[in-house]
């Protein structure tokens, strides 16, 4: 896999003024985006959040899952830290698409749960790619990052890409009547960490990998 950039702007959002990095993705042909904040080069591990598209929940306010508030929380951690990196990378539905995730919320308005109606539809429960993480940091200048993320699957993955992950800080935001049995499904089958007491302390604590 291989990714190519492209072009870079400012991006201003209501927590700060962001540099917006484009990069094409040659084997997919995705276009994938950074958002960088302050001065990336320090040498010391970096404060980044890698997610995952969620056009339902980061743009269409869906409280079907913890995406878009994950998004505007680590938006804001990361104005507030002076320095970090955003990475947005199209993956929609965990790798099935859109339209695929609509038909998996068909079946999950029947009963089904997140893990069961990826199965149903033939597809495995989680399709994401993490190849292009480790070029895109690199052409930032990044190579060491603290990483907020509640999947200990996905630091595993970055770590197997060559990404040096120092810590992973907990990202657990969001957590409302629509998504309770989701999150619950994520804990319990897909293995993400989470207890209610992070659910109500939202501080940017980081945990030790060691
Ligand atoms: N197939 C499928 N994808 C979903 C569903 N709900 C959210 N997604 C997608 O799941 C991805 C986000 O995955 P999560 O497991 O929430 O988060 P994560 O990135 O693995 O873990 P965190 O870093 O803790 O957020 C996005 O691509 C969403 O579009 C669902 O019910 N079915
Ligand atoms: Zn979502």
């Amino acid at each position: 896999m291989s990714v190519k950039y492209v072009a870079s702007s400012k991006l201003p959002t209501p927590w700060g003024v962001f540099t917006m990095v484009g990069f094409e993705d040659l084997t997919s042909g995705k276009e994938h985006v950074a958002l960088t904040y302050g001065d990336l080069s320090s040498g010391e591990p970096v404060l980044a959040r890698i997610h995952s598209e969620c056009l339902t929940g980061d743009a269409l306010f869906s409280l079907r899952c913890d995406c878009g508030f994950q998004l505007q929380e680590a938006m804001k951690r990361i104005t507030e830290e002076g320095c970090g990196v955003l990475l947005y990378l199209r993956q929609e539905g965990r790798g099935i698409g859109l339209l695929n995730k609509i038909k998996a919320y068909h079946l999950q308005d029947g009963g089904a749960d997140t893990v069961e109606a990826n199965e149903k539809l033939g597809f495995a429960a989680d399709m994401r790619d993490y190849t292009m993480c480790e070029k895109m940091l690199a052409h930032l200048g990044v190579d060491s990052v603290k990483l907020m993320t509640n999947n200990p699957r996905k630091v595993k993955a970055l770590e197997q890409y060559g990404l040096k992950v120092a810590a992973r800080v907990p990202l657990q935001v969001g957590k409302n009547r629509h998504n309770e049995h989701y999150l619950a499904t994520k804990m319990g089958k897909l293995g993400h960490l989470m207890s209610e007491y992070h659910f109500q302390d939202e501080a940017p604590d980081s945990e030790s990998k060691s």
